[in-house]
This record gives C-alpha cells, sequence and structure tokens, in this order.
C-alpha cells in the first residue's frame, strides 16, 4: 500500500466538480506536486486530504489509517502538517512562540498536571523547546527568534510558516504554493528547504506550486491536473512534454 492514497475522489461545489474522480497516490520520501491552471482543483485536494472538506465519494488512506473514518483534528494526530496559501500565523506572536504552538498536539498534559507544573509537564515543555529550537537552527531562523511575526518580511514568514509545520513533528507536510509572492533568490532557497526536509527530516513532501522551476527542480513526481481531474502523471519532464499538459497551459494563457 502506498503512503498516501486518494482512490475515485469526487467533491462537487453546487455545479461545479471541484475534483472529478481522482486518483493518485504518493510513496513514501518522495516529493511530490500537483500543479495545473487556476480552478484546477488543486486546494481543493488539499483541504480534503486535510479533512476540511468530505469528499461525495471516494477513499483517502494515509500510513495505513483511512483518513475519512477519522475525526478532522485525527488528521494532524496521524502526522499530516499543512502550509497555507495565504500564511496563517499569529502575527503578534514571536517566532518560537508560533513553534511551540505548533508543538501543541504532542501535549499529553491535563488542567491539574499544568496548574502545578509536574515534573512530567517540566520534561515535556524542555523536549518541546529542545526540538524547536532544532527547527530554528535548521531552517536558519535564529536571527527572528523572539521577533514578531507582524514585523517580518514576507519571505521570512513563509519560512516559518514552514517551521511551524515541521514543529508537529509530521512525515507529510503539505505545501500549498510555498513559492507565492516569493522573490527568484527566496524560491531558490525554498527550493533548498524542501530538500533538506525530505532527506534530512525524512519527510515525505506532497506541494501545490506554480512555479515550474521550483516543481521541476525539486519533485520526484508530478501530477498535473484540469477541471478536478487527472491530465498527466510522470517525472517532471514527462508531464512537461505532455501534449494535454502543453495544451492546457496554453489554453489558459489564451
Ligand atoms: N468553497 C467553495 N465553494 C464553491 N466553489 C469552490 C469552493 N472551493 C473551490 N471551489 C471551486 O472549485 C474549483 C477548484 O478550485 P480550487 O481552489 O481547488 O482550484 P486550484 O487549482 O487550487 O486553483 P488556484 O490555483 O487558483 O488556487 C474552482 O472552480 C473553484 O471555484
Amino acid at each position: 500500500m502506498s503512503f498516501l492514497e486518494l482512490k475515485d475522489v469526487t467533491l462537487k461545489f453546487g455545479g461545479v466538480t471541484a475534483v472529478d474522480n481522482l486518483s493518485f497516490s504518493v510513496e513514501e520520501g518522495e516529493v511530490f506536486a500537483i500543479v495545473g491552471p487556476n480552478g484546477a482543483g488543486k486546494s481543493t485536494v488539499f483541504n480534503l486530504i486535510s479533512r476540511f472538506y468530505d469528499p461525495h465519494n471516494g477513499s483517502i488512506k494515509f500510513d495505513g489509517h483511512d483518513l475519512l473514518k477519522s475525526k478532522p483534528s485525527g488528521v494532524a494526530a496521524f502526522g499530516v502538517a499543512r502550509t497555507f496559501q495565504n500564511i496563517e500565523l499569529f502575527d503578534q506572536a514571536t517566532v518560537l512562540e508560533n513553534l511551540l504552538v505548533g508543538r501543541h498536539r504532542h501535549r499529553q498534559s491535563n488542567f491539574l498536571t499544568e496548574l502545578f507544573f509536574t515534573p512530567s509537564v517540566k520534561k515535556q515543555e524542555v523536549q518541546n523547546r529542545h526540538m524547536v529550537e532544532e527547527i530554528i537552527d535548521f531552517l536558519d531562523l535564529q536571527a527572528y527568534r523572539e521577533k514578531r511575526i507582524a514585523g517580518l518580511p514576507y519571505g521570512v514568514r513563509k519560512v516559518v510558516e514552514v517551521a511551524r509545520a515541521l514543529a508537529t513533528d509530521p512525515k507529510l507536510l503539505l505545501l500549498d504554493e510555498p513559492a507565492s509572492g516569493l522573490s527568484v533568490e527566496e524560491t531558490t532557497d525554498m527550493r533548498w528547504w524542501i530538500d533538506d526536509i525530505r532527506r534530512q527530516m525524512g519527510i515525505t513532501v506532497l506541494m501545490v506550486e506554480h512555479d515550474m522551476g521550483l516543481v521541476s527542480g525539486v519533485s520526484d513526481r508530478v501530477l498535473a491536473m484540469a477541471d478536478g481531474a487527472k491530465l498527466a502523471l510522470g517525472t517532471p519532464v514527462e508531464v512537461q512534454s505532455d501534449p494535454a499538459v502543453i495544451e492546457a497551459y496554453l489554453g489558459h494563457v489564451a
């Protein structure tokens, strides 16, 4: 069985079929990209995996779990974390505080143990800090750790969003347009972060991205979508030279 498996998934919004009988699977350890013109259904696929929406048909399995039978909150507990197209951080909190919030799913304490700051709570707090500091070092965010999000440049906030998702200790990282709004240099940096996350942290990455340079540079496989359905699936070179993909993009540009 594949690490992540979507089978015959369909979701309609009224008369619009946002995802149309879509099947694909992602293997453990790969970087897998979803591309396609605006409105192709890419974000909806992310929202289905995150259990933000329920499909009308089909199945979604991750790491041996039937995601559709779990509570939406259970997805994070299975080890799925995501970033958002419009960065979702606490603006008035520092980088460090935002990352500590990301550790929340690992808290095993309750109100009383926290009230009395028992040894187990203290130990957990130390472990959380340690892990968060490692992520700050890993993504080179030391200079910003005590800075509030609101005052940070956009490119740094994008990296903090990735850091916050990593703080949940995921097995699968969903990156929603990691390069959107970034300069050419920042996009190159993002490419190396994604590569390091896969190679050094061993985390599987599924991303939606429009920047074909980033997609080709970092992805093992690419799924091209149009009108909610699969147009092509293969290596970046295979997908970029697929006639159906070329037509969908040219049709979109025209
Ligand atoms: N909540 C919603 N209600 C109604 N229609 C929706 C909703 N979400 C998405 N859609 C529609 O579903 C289709 C797929 O949208 P989706 O956002 O998944 O595309 P996308 O490929 O992510 O596009 P983009 O690249 O612009 O982000 C579009 O026609 C969109 O208008």
